[in-house]
């Protein structure tokens, strides 16, 4: 992992993944990109891990986007063979194919590539000072590959305006088109982010990840595909020990013990 820039700690059941690169306001380079997704990869491997929670250093930014003075003239974007614009493709893909639980804590101002880092998590929780946008227009260009994660999130009339227009969503506009779950001040940022974490962690493993999985899976089907989807995951569902144990617990009275099998 590239320790410099992105920082993974354990907390319980929680693993959180931190961009490290405050005076740059988090923006993301290959070296942070390659280090998120190494860090998730580690995480979900983690039998001790139920939540992964992405985050920024400091107060000021979550991720400023795509680093702007990465590259030479014309950005990253086009003139290093290192960092094609498909790098940041591959880590939303990365978060969101992650088979357990993202929460996007968001710290601080999230632009670009951070907003696109929010719309593949599963849930967020923002501060209310901070701000989502795509400002690429601004500097020429087109916020291509956050397209995916961010058409599935919002309105398209909304959507389009704050693409073309680089104007950021305030938080509570965040909340209202369910960009965000929950907006707090810093000081209940933590809270808020730990009451998510013991409330999945206290459900099933198994039926979490089966359940992510179909609803990515779903998400590109027709009605029909994905009723007969889920008729068939239904049953693999139901048959796994954690299934069982749920069922036994609920019979018996008594709280579940997770296997996660
Ligand atoms: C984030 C921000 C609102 C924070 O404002 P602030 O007042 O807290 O901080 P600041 O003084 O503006 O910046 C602090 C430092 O942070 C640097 N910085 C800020 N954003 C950066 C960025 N995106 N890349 C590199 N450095 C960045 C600033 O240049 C500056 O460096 P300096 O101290 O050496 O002068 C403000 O810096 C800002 O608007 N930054 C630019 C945001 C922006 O345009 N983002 C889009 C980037 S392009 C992008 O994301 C393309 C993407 O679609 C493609 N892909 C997905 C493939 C990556």
């Amino acid at each position: 992992m590239v320790e410099n820039v992105v920082r993974s700690q354990s907390r319980g059941y929680e693993v959180r993944i931190t961009i490290c690169r405050p005076d740059s306001r988090n923006a993301l380079n290959r070296e942070v990109a390659e280090g998120l997704i190494a860090a998730i990869l580690a995480a979900e491997a983690d039998a001790e891990c139920r939540v992964i929670v992405l985050t920024g250093e400091g107060e000021r930014a979550f991720c400023a986007g795509g680093d702007i003075k990465a590259g030479a003239e014309g950005g990253p974007f086009v003139q290093d063979p290192a960092y094609p614009d498909h790098f940041a493709g591959q880590l939303f893909e990365t978060i969101q194919a992650c088979r357990k639980p993202t929460i996007a804590r968001i710290n601080g101002v999230a632009m670009g590539a951070g907003a696109g880092i929010i719309c593949a998590c599963d849930l967020a929780v923002m501060v209310d000072h901070a701000r989502i946008g795509t400002p690429e227009v601004k500097v020429g260009l087109f916020p291509m590959t956050i397209v995916p994660p961010m058409i599935r999130m919002l309105p398209r009339r909304r959507l389009m305006e704050m693409f073309i227009t680089g104007v950021p969503l305030t938080a509570e506009e965040s909340l209202r088109y369910d960009l965000v779950n929950h907006v707090t001040d810093t000081a209940g940022l933590d809270d808020k982010v730990a009451e998510l974490v013991a409330q999945i962690a206290a459900q099933s493993p198994t039926a979490i990840r089966l359940g992510k999985y179909a609803c990515h899976a779903m998400e590109d089907m027709t009605y029909a595909q994905q009723m007969r989807f889920a008729e068939t995951l239904l049953p693999r569902v139901a048959q796994t020990e954690d299934a069982r144990e749920g069922f036994a617990a609920f019979i018996a009275k008594r709280k579940p013990e997770w296997t996660g099998r």
